[in-house]
């Protein structure tokens, strides 16, 4: 079933004190991309800026698209996780996970001038290992990208808000 703009939880608001580049709700800097459930699939729906440009000013950056794809797959797996045990993104003990994998496929350029979406379906799990499939479009519905991202879920140090480095350190 699809969600109203007004009913939709969006789960980087879950991720309290996530300053990552991509999905950091709290990260000023960022692209700051919102997902939501639509059934069974994630969509994230971004609108680039002008910056966020290829070499020609109308096409989007491989980039940035693979930025949004890489977080919103990697998002997809934390929210799945949580869905699986009942809870909602950020309630109770945290999980996380990180990109193992990353691969994209550019078919085609995408347009700049309105918003993409990325829909993601899962279609690999075990208990660490999350793999997603991505389809992106550009405002016009041309499918532009097909991805995969492979999450692997991580220990709680790598939501440290003073570093991951110092704990790897430590255990080597
Ligand atoms: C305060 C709040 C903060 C919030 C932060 C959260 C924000 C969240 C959002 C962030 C979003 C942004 C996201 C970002 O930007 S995250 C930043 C970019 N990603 C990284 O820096 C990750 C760096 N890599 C690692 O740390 C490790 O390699 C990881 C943790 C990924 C795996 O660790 P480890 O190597 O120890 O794993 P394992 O030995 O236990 O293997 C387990 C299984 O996985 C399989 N495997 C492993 N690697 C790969 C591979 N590359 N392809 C295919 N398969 C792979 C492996 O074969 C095995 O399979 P099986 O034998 O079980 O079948």
């Amino acid at each position: 079933m699809s969600q109203s703009e007004l009913e939709r939880t969006y789960f980087q608001d879950g991720l309290h004190g996530n300053h990552c580049y991509g999905c950091g709700a709290w990260n000023d800097k960022g692209l700051q991309i919102k997902s939501f459930w639509d059934g069974d699939e994630s969509v994230c729906i971004y609108q680039p800026k002008p910056h966020h440009s290829a070499m020609p000013p109308d096409v989007m950056n491989g980039g940035t698209i693979a930025a949004i794809i890489d977080c919103h797959g990697v998002c997809s797996a934390i929210a799945d996780a949580y869905r699986t045990e009942g809870r909602e993104v950020g309630d109770g003990e945290k999980i996380w996970y990180a990109t193992a994998s990353l691969t994209v496929n550019y078919r085609k350029p995408t347009r700049i001038d309105g918003p993409v979406t990325a829909r993601a379906r899962l279609t690999e799990k075990t208990d660490k290992k999350t793999m997603f499939e991505v389809d992106f479009f550009s405002h016009d519905g041309v499918l532009t990208c097909d991805a995969s991202v492979l999450s692997l879920r991580v220990p709680s140090e790598w939501a440290d808000p003073t570093g991951l480095f110092k704990h790897i350190d430590s255990n080597s």
